[in-house]
């Protein structure tokens, strides 16, 4: 414990603040005082400690209430202090639960809003727990890359038995209040004013024994079945967890829960060491701040273009043009925060397939009153009215500035015209019209109403309005937003681009489209590019070097050597395949074979005769490719791309590219991102050594030349984070 004849007057008073202590008659309350969400920074415990310590010595109080002014309980442990000196200064947050444990008069946590990790922690070691119903608790310590390391898993197991603890922590759920009562995880659900109510049954617990109220104290109901029920969970979370370590140490942790409390704590904090040592937390950290970091975006073309200065336009309703795959997501997403949304369809087939979606997809519950703020109709004149429009049609240039020049002459002026499209210049869309500046770029994800990610693209023109009005309804819906400039492809497709190329040489090399999907999956990915390409359909990629000139539904263009286009190396393996009608998973065959009504991608010997003889009419010899080569071949091309658009100012800081890929292209979070990965896993050094030592081999590979970028950061030492503008990280 501090010892407090050090403190200054200035730092007591802090600590005073951070957790107020007042009495109501024979009860204290302490409520923890640091916005925005309450967490355990070190004044904080130390104002709990103190806190604790006074209702002790004073006889007139008889128990103590905890809980979290303002928004919520405490949601956790100050991640931002991790790795600081203030992180390791007493008291830690363990010694604040054990003053709570032991503490004689009776403890009550009075919970609202998101009691997590320690805060969780914090209420399991009281002797009662008391929640609002709309409260929710949980320990999601496991996607930071650490697990519940203040008792969490010692006691959480106690009250729910190892396997729901299992399921909770490894799953970092949020349970709501009603669930937590009926698993004994909260005593009481109270209505009305959490203050008073905790106040009165505090006192009405008063002189009754705490002993048998201490979980620490308890057994785990199900120990005897400990064994079988890891092993059980064992398959299931390593396959999940797909290379992050934090789940099955989670595992480990709460194994040693049918041990003796003190026992198990042991057991808890060394693997807790062995987690927040490890290259994975931090990265998982840095991903969780990145997250909330994108909000606070500007972008060097211009510097109005600033969250602080730009302001959105109030957006109330929207159309949505197109009711394929995107545009019915989108409409979904739409319904689900409460706009109204107008959708146009000019087949009417095509309309009614996508209103069947849209009512099946919206949960039984709202979906009355979701749907009676859908209007649907084949009449652009509908959209005469609307804030804002989202064109999500065929990703064809012609069909979107048709779109746009009927949506520029029908909509109200002050409208803003947002395209989806995938990697289409803005500019060029935006020229049909008379609003360049109300006309952005809003690249959602398939599919759209799941996927979190939102590319938003400034055009030459888009304003600082538009682009805030875009930000801001990502926000609306639940998406994480990022800011991107313009250029082919944006940033996410556009670094996909040398992965699949390279994943497609490989295979001329040697390895099978099973062999590299395993390789990517193995580092993390939930898809490797070719089950990825079967399943967003073969034919998308193909147009699009249909339109870009690099092919023709008849093969090459004529007068093209067959592995050359445009003077860089081209393999037309992908071409080939649809060319026989293989566009992937929805024609039962692509890169694998797919039995009917079945989604498993099956190696197909069609496919590899096809490459046996593509390999030998243009005299590749057939080799071993390892696991890492085939990583290292993918990955750093994308990796190196990711400096030229860094470069080129169409991202403006790292963490942007990184949440694009973490949100949009399941690229594993527990390596944070492939800038994060490249500078903090691999190292800058290392990963410009291995593209030149590829690029020497394969000379005619363009994607392996190292971008300047990288070079010159490689050559001054400088550091990502100092590239990027407005970041706090
Ligand atoms: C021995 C130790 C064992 C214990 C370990 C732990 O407890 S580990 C912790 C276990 N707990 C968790 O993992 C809970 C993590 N937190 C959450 O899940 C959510 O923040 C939320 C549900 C609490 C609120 O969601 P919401 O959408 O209403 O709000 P929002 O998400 O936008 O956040 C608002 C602001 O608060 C910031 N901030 C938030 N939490 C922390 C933190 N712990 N720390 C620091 N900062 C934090 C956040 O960055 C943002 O800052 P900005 O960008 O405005 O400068």
């Amino acid at each position: 414990m501090v010892n407090t004849m050090t403190l200054t007057w200035e730092a007591t008073r802090e600590f005073a603040v951070m957790a107020e202590y007042s009495t109501y008659g024979s009860v204290v309350v302490l409520q923890v005082n640091n916005p925005p969400v309450n967490s355990f920074s070190y004044h904080v415990r130390q104002g709990l400690v103190d806190g604790l310590e006074k209702a002790q010595r004073d006889p007139a109080i008889r128990s103590i209430v905890i809980m979290g002014k303002g928004r919520t309980f405490p949601a956790g442990a100050d991640v931002r202090e991790f790795g600081t000196a203030s992180a390791g200064m007493m008291p830690d947050l363990l010694s604040v639960l054990a003053a709570v444990d032991t503490s004689p008069k009776p403890v009550v946590s009075a919970i609202h809003g998101t009691a997590l990790g320690g805060g969780f922690e914090l209420a399991l070691a009281s002797h009662y727990r008391l929640a609002v119903p709309s409260a929710r608790v949980g320990l999601p310590e496991v996607h930071l890359g650490i697990l519940p390391g203040a008792g969490g898993t010692q006691r959480l197991p106690r009250v729910v038995g190892v396997k729901t603890a299992i399921q909770m922590i490894t799953t970092g759920q949020h349970i709501k209040a009603q669930q937590a009562l009926s698993l004994g995880l909260v005593d009481k659900i109270v209505q009305g004013d959490l203050l008073k109510e905790a106040v009165s049954f505090a006192r009405s617990i008063e002189g009754r024994p705490v002993e048998d109220r201490r979980i620490s104290q308890k057994t785990v109901p199900d120990a005897e079945k400990v064994g079988e029920v890891v092993d059980a969970a064992r398959k299931t979370i390593i396959r999940r967890a797909r290379g992050a370590i934090a789940p099955m140490t989670c595992v480990q942790a709460i194994q040693a829960s049918v041990l003796p409390f003190d026992v198990g704590m042991q057991r808890e904090r060394e693997l807790m060491a062995f987690l927040m040592t490890s290259w994975q937390a931090p990265a998982q950290q840095y991903a969780f701040f990145s997250e909330r970091e994108v909000r606070r975006w500007s972008h060097p073309r211009d510097k109005r273009v600033n969250f602080k200065t730009a302001k959105p336009r109030v957006i109330k309703s929207v159309g949505v043009v197109g009711a394929g795959t995107m545009g019915v997501g989108i409409t979904i997403s739409l319904l689900q925060a409460g706009l109204k949304v107008v959708l146009l369809e000019v087949n009417k087939k095509q309309l009614d397939r996508g209103i069947t979606t849209i009512q099946k997809t919206l949960s039984q519950k709202s979906a009355s009153q979701r749907m009676s703020l859908l209007t649907t109709t084949m009449d652009y004149s509908a959209l005469s009215d609307v804030d804002m429009v989202i064109e999500a049609v065929f990703e064809s240039m012609r069909l979107k500035k048709e779109v746009f020049k009927k949506l520029d002459s029908i909509t109200k002026p002050q409208a803003i015209l947002a395209s989806n499209t995938s990697g289409l210049d803005i500019d060029k869309i935006a020229a049909v019209t008379k609003r360049p500046d109300k006309v952005v770029g809003t690249h959602f994800f398939a599919p759209a109403n799941i996927m979190r990610l939102l590319e938003n693209i400034l055009g030459k023109h888009t304003s600082a309005e538009t682009i805030a009005t875009a930000m801001q309804l990502g926000t609306t819906i639940g998406k994480v937003g990022v800011l991107v400039g313009n250029c082919p492809g944006f940033v996410g497709n556009r670094m996909l681009g040398p992965y699949v190329t390279e994943a497609v040489f490989l295979l001329e090399e040697g390895a099978d489209p099973q062999d590299v999907d395993k390789a990517i999956e193995e580092f993390g990915f939930a898809m490797g590019p070719f089950r990825m390409g079967d399943l967003s359909g073969l034919d998308i990629g193909w147009r699009g070097r249909i339109e870009k000139g690099l092919t023709t539904e008849q093969g090459p263009p004529p007068a093209t050597p067959p592995l050359y286009r445009r003077g860089n190396r081209y393999c037309p393996l992908a071409d080939m395949l649809c060319m026989q009608g293989r566009l992937g998973q929805k024609t039962g065959a692509g890169w694998y074979r797919y039995e009917p009504g079945s989604r498993a991608a099956l190696p197909d010997p069609v496919v590899q005769q096809m490459i046996r003889e593509y390999r030998q009419e243009h005299g590749f010899k057939k080799r071993t490719i390892s696991s890492q080569e085939i990583v290292e071949r993918c990955l750093y091309p994308l990796i190196n791309e990711g400096f030229h658009i860094l470069d080129e100012g169409i991202a403006a800081r790292s963490m942007d590219i990184d949440v694009t890929y973490l949100f949009g292209y399941g690229w594993p979070r527990h390596t944070g991102g492939p800038m994060y990965y490249a500078e903090k896993v691999v190292g800058l050094e290392k990963i410009l050594r291995s593209l030149e030592s590829y690029q020497a081999q394969y000379p005619d590979h363009h994607y392996l030349q190292p971008s300047p970028l990288l070079r010159d950061m490689v050559a001054k030492g400088t550091s990502l984070a100092a590239l990027g503008t407005d970041s706090k990280l």
